[in-house]
């Protein structure tokens, strides 16, 4: 037999046909659902008379526009928000799937409550209507995000049309130093690569930087999969997984488990894998990083001062003098002189609990700058649950920060969670796009260390001085 990466190995068992161009229909384990790709999807489906073929693999989660203060029954106030939720509502029910509507304690963003529930497992093929599905990869998942259209045709037939992309390796080796996360690797990653270095290819975070990562961690680094332009990114499977999955909601139980962990455990990639790219990132190397511009390729470590524009080669320079101006900046300024206004702890990158116990442990007997903005948004209810039991919301809530009910929020700027013009956030999301936390808002990307070090000094801080 060919050797076989491990990207290779979940799409083979998934192949349910192949067209003679290598175009292929593969089966779908897993479908998860939000309220803002769907809604035309099960439209589709109802002007066609068509069912869902698999509802007991379809969960449904309201995410991104629910809002993250008050009465989790009041009615949302903005109309599109109301309608994208109700119309989940009501196909959650009318269609029979698996759902977590806003007032149930399982309620969270869908990347966070899929693996929370036990439905995200390894060796799965996972689709959503979402770019960061690539989040489940963790789990040695083929996860990635699709587009309406294609929601309708999961829907309808458990299975997606697709044609294969290369393998990309992503090796980070040794040790990460201290105060350093999954959220610097990843940005590092996207440094190193730019946002189209993935394009055309899955990628498989591997080594021993990988390896020592908790589940948490290495959702962080999948999530962000996407912003590096990859179809998807995924991790081995390893005794860390297995933990983290075993007597979850609906992981499997007593001879299911034996059955599904010898398959589990054939999933790697063989020693002879032919890679169509391979890049090797010194864990060592990494420093805990900031974003200074538009785009999740503009990071530095937090050491660094803002670049000039003319360093860049290209139309690379003209992007960098756009992203200067939107951002406030100088070129010369010291990273670690940047003020901010506002502080966002959560989102599908860095939302899970050990990003909360990693924000609190700097935040701990601290006070946040007098006149700063922080929130903490806990991923799902369950995560807000958890920390409430482990006394981390006591230290956010002593320290200045707002204790919210779990959702997208301020990660994007679809609902009442929003920075205004000119307002600038350390935030621990994905995207810094001009505009995404609102009109004229400006996010630095950080990990949650980093960015409760900033809640305290005020400005974008190096982590490292606060341990
Ligand atoms: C709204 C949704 C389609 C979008 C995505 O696909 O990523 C959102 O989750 C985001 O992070 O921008
Ligand atoms: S938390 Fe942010 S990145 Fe994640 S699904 Fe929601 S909007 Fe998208």
């Amino acid at each position: 037999m060919s050797p076989k990466t491990l990207y290779d190995k979940i799409w083979d068992a998934h192949v349910a046909h192949e067209a003679e161009d290598g175009t292929c229909l593969l089966y779908i384990d897993r479908h998860l659902v939000h309220e803002v790709t769907s809604p035309q999807a099960f439209e589709g489906l109802r002007m066609a008379n068509r069912t869902v073929r698999a509802p007991d693999k379809t969960i449904a989660v309201p995410d991104h526009n629910v809002p993250t203060t008050g009465d989790r029954n009041a009615v949302i106030e903005n109309e599109e928000s109301r309608i994208q939720v109700e119309a989940l509502d009501r196909n959650a029910k009318d269609f029979g799937l698996i759902y977590y509507p806003v007032n149930d304690v399982r309620q969270g963003i869908v990347h966070i409550v899929g693996p929370e529930q036990g439905w995200t497992l390894p060796g799965m093929t996972v689709v959503c209507g979402d770019s960061h599905t690539a989040t489940h990869g963790a789990f040695g998942a083929l996860a990635h995000g699709i587009g309406t259209s294609e929601v309708e045709h999961v829907l309808a037939t458990q299975t997606l049309i697709q044609k294969k992309s290369k393998n990309m390796k992503v090796e980070i080796t040794g040790k990460l130093r201290p105060g350093v996360t999954a959220k610097d690797i990843t940005l590092s990653v996207i440094g190193a690569t730019g946002t189209a270095g993935g394009t055309g290819y899955v990628i498989e975070y591997c080594g021993e930087a990988i390896r020592d990562l908790s589940m948490e961690g290495r959702m962080t680094v999948c999530n962000m999969a996407i912003e590096g332009g990859a179809r998807a990114g995924l991790i081995a499977p390893d005794e860390t997984t297995f933990d983290y999955v075993k007597g979850r909601a609906h992981a499997p139980k007593g001879a299911q488990w034996e059955a599904a962990m010898d398959w589990w455990k054939t999933l790697y990639s063989d020693d002879d894998a032919q890679w169509d790219k391979v890049i090797t990132i010194k864990g060592e190397d990494i420093a805990p990083v900031v974003t200074w511009g538009t785009s999740p390729e503009d990071v530095l470590p937090i050491d660094a001062v803002v670049p000039a524009p003319e360093t860049f080669n290209g139309g690379k320079a003209e992007a960098a003098r756009r992203a200067i101006e939107y951002m406030g900046l100088t070129p010369g300024q010291k990273l670690s002189d940047i003020e901010i206004d506002t502080v966002f702890i959560g989102s599908c990158t860095n939302g899970r609990i050990e990003d909360l116990r990693a924000a609190a442990a700097i935040l701990k007997g601290k006070k946040i700058k007098d006149g700063l903005r922080a929130m903490v948004v806990p991923g799902s209810g369950l995560v807000r649950a958890q920390a409430e039991e482990e006394g981390l919301a006591r230290i956010f809530q002593d320290a200045g920060f707002e204790w919210r009910l779990a959702g997208c929020s301020m990660c994007l700027a679809m609902n009442p969670d929003q920075l205004s013009e000119g307002e600038r956030c350390a935030s621990t999301s994905n995207r810094n796009f001009e505009g995404r936390q609102g009109y004229k808002g400006r996010t630095h990307l950080v990990s949650p260390a980093m960015a409760a070090a900033a809640a305290v000094t005020g400005r974008l801080t190096d982590v490292r001085e606060m341990m």
